[in-house]
C-alpha cells in the first residue's frame, strides 16, 4: 500500500491520496515539523494561560486593561506600512475552502478572498488536505472545476480578488499527523503547508513583492500574537525573504482580547495589516468569558447585534487603535444571505446588510465581509459611496473619542429578552448545525442565515448558560425557568421538528441523532467545554488503515 515519505519523526494517519502526497512532501513536512518543535512549549503556555485566565474570570474578577503593558498602549508607535496590494479592503468575502467556492470568491468581484481552514470548515482529512491542494492550483492560476451535472466549467477571471489564508485556532490538534508521538497544531499544518508551497508563487503573482496574506483566529493575548509573529519571522527565514514579507490582520473575537489590541498589533507590528471585528466568536467569548457570572446572562441571541453598548464600543475602540497604529480596521460579517424564492425577504435581508454596512462605514471601518457573492454589489456599493477617503480611511477617520471607551463599556451587560422561542430556536439551529459540520459542510444556510462554527457557539453556549443558572424566560403567561427537565423536552420536540423540515430521509440519513447527543451532553455538562469543535472532533478523525471514529 502507497504511504508518505515522512521525515524523522512524522507520521501520518490520514489516508492516503497521489494527490495530497505532492502537498504532503518530506520536505514540506519537516518544515511543519520543525515549526512544531519550536513552538509547541510556547503554544502549550499560551493555552494554559487562557485556563488560568477563566478561572480567574470564574472567581468574579473582569477582564480589564493590563497595567504592565500600559507603556505600550501609551507608546507613540504605529506598524509597518500597509503594502499597495492590500490598500484597498473594501469588501472581503470569506468561505471554505472548498475548491468551486475558491474559484468563485476570487471571481466574486471582493478586494480580498478569504480562505479559510476555520469557522466555516469541518476540519476533516479530506476537507483539510483538499483545501491545501485547491489553495495551491488557486495561487497557480490553474485551478479549475466542473459542475458535470449542470455542464459548467469554472475557472479564474482576468482580475481576482487578492487571497487572505485564515488557519485553525491555536486549540485545535491535527490527529492525522503524528510530530514526535503527539498531534501536531492544526494551525501550524494549515500555516506550514499552505507557505510552503505558495509563498513565492503569491508574492510574484498577487502580493506584489509582499505575502503571503493571513487572517489569525481566536487569540486571547498578545503572547499569542507574539508566537504568529516568531512563526512568521521563521517562515521569512527558512524562504531567505525579507522580514516584513509575511503579513497577517487578527480577529478581534474574544473578550480577553479586546483589552489586548494594542499589544497585539505591537507584537505583530512588522507583520500586521490591521484588525477585524469577528462579531460572532466575541458574543461566544463573552458568555464564556462570563460563565460563572449570573448577572451576565445573554438576552435571545437574535438580540445580540452590533446595537449593543458593550458591541459598539468593541467595535468603535478596534477603528481607534487601528488608525491610531496605521492599519486597517476591518468590519465583520452580516449573517443575511441572498433568499432566492422570495423577493420581498431577499429585499429586506438585503436592507439588514446595507444597514449594517452603513454602520461600519459611517464609525470608519475600512472594509468588511461578504458571506455570499450576492451581497458584494450592494455592500461595495454602501462603502464606496461613503468612505471619507479611498481606498481606506485609516488617516481620514481618528476615532479620536475611541480612547475614552473603557473597561465598564467594553463588557456592559447586554440588554433584552429571554424567551423559550429563543431557547427552541439554539436547539434547532445547533443540532443542525452540527450535523453538517459532522457531515464535513462547516458552513451551512439554515433559516436564511449563514451558519458556522462561531454562531453555532453562541446557541451552544447560551442554553448552557440558562440551564447552569435556571434563567427566568419572559414573554410566557407562567413564569417558566430553563431546567434540564424543559430542555430535554425542547430537544426532543425540536428534532421531530427538524425532522419534518429536512424530510424523513434526510433525517435518517444524516448525523441529526448524533448531533443532538453532542449538543445536548456539551449544553447540560456541569463544567463549560471549551470549545464545540473540539469535542465533536473526535468523531471526525479517521485513522488509516481504517479505524472506527466514536460514532
Ligand atoms: C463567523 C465567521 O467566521 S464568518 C466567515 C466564515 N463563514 C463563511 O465564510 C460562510 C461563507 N458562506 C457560505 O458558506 C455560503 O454562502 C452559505 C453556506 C452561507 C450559503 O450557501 P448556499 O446556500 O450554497 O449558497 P447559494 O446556493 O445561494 O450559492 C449560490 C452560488 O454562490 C456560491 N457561493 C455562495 N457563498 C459563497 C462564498 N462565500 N464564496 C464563494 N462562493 C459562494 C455558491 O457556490 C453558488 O455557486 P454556483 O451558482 O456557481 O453553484
Ligand atoms: O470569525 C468571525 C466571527 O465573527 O467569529
Ligand atoms: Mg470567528
Amino acid at each position: 500500500m502507497a504511504s508518505y515519505a515522512t521525515p524523522e519523526g512524522v507520521d501520518i494517519r490520514g489516508r492516503y491520496d497521489e494527490e495530497f502526497a505532492r502537498v504532503l512532501t518530506k520536505e514540506a513536512l519537516q518544515f511543519v515539523a520543525d515549526l512544531q518543535r519550536e513552538f509547541r512549549g510556547r503554544i502549550k503556555y499560551a493555552l494554559e494561560c487562557r485556563k488560568e485566565a477563566q478561572k480567574r474570570y470564574n472567581l468574579g474578577e473582569l477582564p480589564m486593561f493590563d497595567p504592565a503593558t500600559k507603556n505600550i498602549r501609551d507608546g507613540d508607535w504605529v506598524c509597518a506600512a500597509v503594502p499597495p496590494a492590500v490598500a484597498d479592503r473594501t469588501v472581503e468575502i470569506t468561505g471554505p475552502v472548498e475548491r468551486k467556492m475558491i474559484i468563485n470568491a476570487l471571481n466574486s468581484g471582493a478586494k480580498v478572498f478569504m480562505a479559510d481552514f476555520e469557522d466555516a470548515l469541518t476540519p476533516n482529512w479530506e476537507n483539510l488536505m483538499r483545501g491545501q491542494v485547491n489553495l495551491r492550483d488557486a495561487v497557480n492560476g490553474s485551478i479549475s472545476y466542473e459542475d458535470k451535472v449542470r455542464k459548467r466549467m469554472y475557472k479564474l477571471n482576468e482580475k481576482t480578488a487578492v487571497l487572505f489564508v485564515r488557519p485553525r485556532g491555536w486549540h485545535l490538534p491535527e490527529s492525522h499527523v503524528f510530530i514526535d508521538g503527539e498531534p501536531a497544531t492544526g494551525c501550524l499544518v494549515d500555516f506550514g503547508l499552505y507557505f510552503f508551497h505558495n509563498q513565492a508563487k503569491f508574492r510574484a503573482t498577487q502580493g506584489a513583492g509582499f505575502g503571503p496574506f493571513f487572517y489569525l483566529p481566536k487569540m486571547e493575548h498578545s503572547r499569542e500574537a507574539k508566537i504568529w509573529n516568531s512563526v512568521f519571522e521563521r517562515g521569512e527565514k527558512v524562504a531567505g525573504i525579507e522580514k516584513g514579507s509575511i503579513r497577517g490582520t487578527v480577529l478581534i473575537e474574544t473578550l480577553p482580547a479586546v483589552f489586548q489590541m494594542d499589544e497585539i498589533l505591537y507584537e505583530l507590528r512588522d507583520h500586521s495589516v490591521g484588525l477585524n471585528c469577528g462579531r460572532w466568536d466575541y458574543i461566544f467569548s463573552y458568555v464564556k468569558t462570563f460563565q460563572a457570572h449570573p448577572d451576565r446572562l445573554l438576552p435571545d441571541r437574535v438580540l445580540v447585534g452590533m446595537g449593543q453598548h458593550f458591541m459598539k464600543s468593541y467595535s468603535e475602540r478596534l477603528i481607534y487603535t487601528c488608525h491610531h497604529r496605521g492599519v486597517h480596521a476591518m468590519g465583520g460579517m452580516a449573517a443575511q444571505i441572498p433568499i432566492r424564492d422570495d423577493p420581498a425577504a431577499n429585499e429586506a435581508a438585503l436592507e439588514l446588510v446595507r444597514k449594517d454596512k452603513m454602520r461600519e462605514v459611517r464609525a470608519g471601518h475600512d472594509g468588511t465581509w461578504a458571506a455570499h457573492p450576492g451581497l458584494i454589489p450592494a455592500i461595495l456599493q454602501v462603502f464606496t459611496s461613503n468612505m471619507i477617503s479611498k481606498p481606506n480611511q485609516i488617516n481620514a477617520v481618528k476615532r479620536e473619542d475611541g480612547a475614552s471607551i473603557n473597561e465598564e463599556d467594553l463588557v456592559q451587560k447586554p440588554r433584552g429578552v429571554r424567551t423559550l422561542e429563543g431557547l427552541r430556536l439554539n436547539t434547532r439551529v445547533g443540532i443542525q448545525y452540527l450535523a453538517a459540520w459532522l457531515s464535513g459542510t462547516g458552513s451551512v444556510p439554515l433559516y436564511n442565515l449563514m451558519e458556522d462554527a462561531a454562531t453555532a457557539e453562541i446557541s451552544r453556549v447560551q442554553n448552557w448558560q440558562w440551564l447552569k443558572h435556571g434563567a427566568d424566560l419572559d414573554g410566557e403567561s407562567v413564569k417558566v425557568k430553563v431546567t434540564l427537565e424543559l430542555f430535554g423536552r425542547v430537544v426532543e420536540e425540536e428534532l421531530v421538528r427538524i425532522e419534518k423540515e429536512v424530510g424523513p430521509e434526510k433525517f435518517k440519513n444524516g448525523m441529526y441523532k448524533e448531533a443532538s447527543k453532542i449538543f445536548t451532553r456539551q449544553c447540560t455538562a456541569p463544567v463549560l467545554d471549551d470549545f464545540l469543535t473540539l469535542d465533536a472532533y473526535n468523531h471526525i478523525v479517521v485513522h488509516y488503515p481504517r479505524s472506527a471514529s466514536r460514532l
